[in-house]
């Protein structure tokens, strides 16, 4: 709120009383109101602050040439083709953020049972890493690992006779890793949730001589309703047999994420998350308590549909909403948020 002469303009035409209405009548040693009372005052006590240094920005990835195609459960996201996410890049490192993630949407001709597509050297993720590495180096590119973009089944990992296999799903995820790292990419993030596959990933990186490499695990990832407009946007909706609650984890559950993240740590992840976010914000504080590692925040697709469709509505004001989200998340002890919202903050934190 813009301020002058220490009030708040938007107070400007409040006329003063010349005299107080009345003098106190509670006998109040304590009032928790006066570090309040003024924007300069409140901006003095203020205990969380939120950057475009927390921001990971996630962007959905499509084939072709300057192609943008809405999300239409995400209003305001668009799925960009790999011209149109370095361009997309560019607009991150003017605004100053970080660090981009990127989700492909892999053309449904590519897609098979054992999500072969996601171990070409040349498919879309990793062409995309390349034209970011080349125009852009200094911006951070986070990649997920898990197969669900590139399997007919719209499963993260192998599927036999109704099942997911874990060991011989992490061997795939080691080769996913590897070719995204040879592309350039930076932060190797396994969503998947099988077991043993950050040790695994370490070991491989290493073996290949990307020992700078970084691991954010998605370590607790619960099996959450609110991962909808995700599918939707990269075409894993339709597919989706069943669903991941054997690999991803139970939303009743709370110290079972605490034992997921140190596994994790074990093996070497250099980062942990916690998704999706702000239905989870206990689980983030209890990680953040407890390991005091770098952990992060995923306000999911579900996140963002929720206040842009209620915004959109004039439910509720958007832009507030989503200042209010994230910085809840920094208030329950994340370091960094991946959010949909992160150009859209970003520029808002910028004007000030
Ligand atoms: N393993 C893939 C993956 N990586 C990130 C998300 C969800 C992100 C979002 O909803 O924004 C998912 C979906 C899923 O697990 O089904
Ligand atoms: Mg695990």
């Amino acid at each position: 709120m813009a301020i002058k002469f220490g009030r708040p303009i938007e107070m400007r035409d409040t006329p003063r009383p010349e005299v107080p209405l009345s003098s106190p009548s509670l006998d109040l040693t304590v009032r928790p109101r006066r570090n309040r009372k003024s924007e300069w005052a409140r901006r003095l006590i203020r205990e969380n602050v939120l950057t475009t240094n927390d921001l990971i920005w996630p962007v959905f990835v499509i084939d072709g040439e300057n192609q943008r195609a809405p999300v239409a459960s995400m209003p305001g996201v668009e799925r960009l083709s790999v011209d149109q996410v370095v361009r997309a890049a560019e607009r991150a490192v003017k605004l100053e953020i970080p660090c981009i993630a990127l989700f492909p949407f892999t053309d449904p001709s590519l897609r098979d049972e054992n999500g072969t597509e996601a171990t070409n050297s040349d498919n879309l993720v990793c062409r995309s890493v390349r034209a970011l590495k080349k125009e852009f180096p200094e911006l951070g590119v986070l990649c997920d690992v898990a197969l669900d973009p590139f399997t007919s089944h719209g499963h993260d990992g192998l599927l036999s006779e109704g099942k997911i296999l874990n060991d011989e799903t992490v061997e795939v995820l080691v080769k996913q890793s590897l070719v995204q790292a040879e592309a350039g990419c930076d932060i190797i993030a396994p969503s998947d949730m099988m077991d043993g596959r950050i040790g695994a990933i370490r070991d491989g990186l290493d073996a290949a001589g990307f020992v700078d490499v970084q691991i954010m695990a998605y370590a607790a990832k619960y099996a959450s309703a609110f991962y909808g407009p995700f599918r939707d946007a990269i075409g894993s909706a339709k597919a989706l047999t069943g669903d991941k609650r054997t690999y991803q984890m139970d939303p009743a559950n709370s110290d079972e994420a605490l034992r997921e993240v140190e596994l994790d740590l074990a093996e070497g992840a250099d980062m942990v998350m916690v998704k999706p976010g702000m239905p989870y914000l206990d689980i983030l504080r209890r990680v953040k308590d407890t390991f005091a590692v770098p952990t992060f925040a995923y306000q999911v697709s579900g996140e963002y549909a929720m206040i842009a469709a209620a915004a959109a509505n004039g439910w509720i004001d958007g832009e507030r909403a989503m200042l209010e989200s994230l910085l809840a998340f920094k208030r329950a002890g994340a370091d960094g948020v991946l959010t949909y919202f992160a150009p859209q903050v970003a520029e808002k934190l910028k004007k000030g």
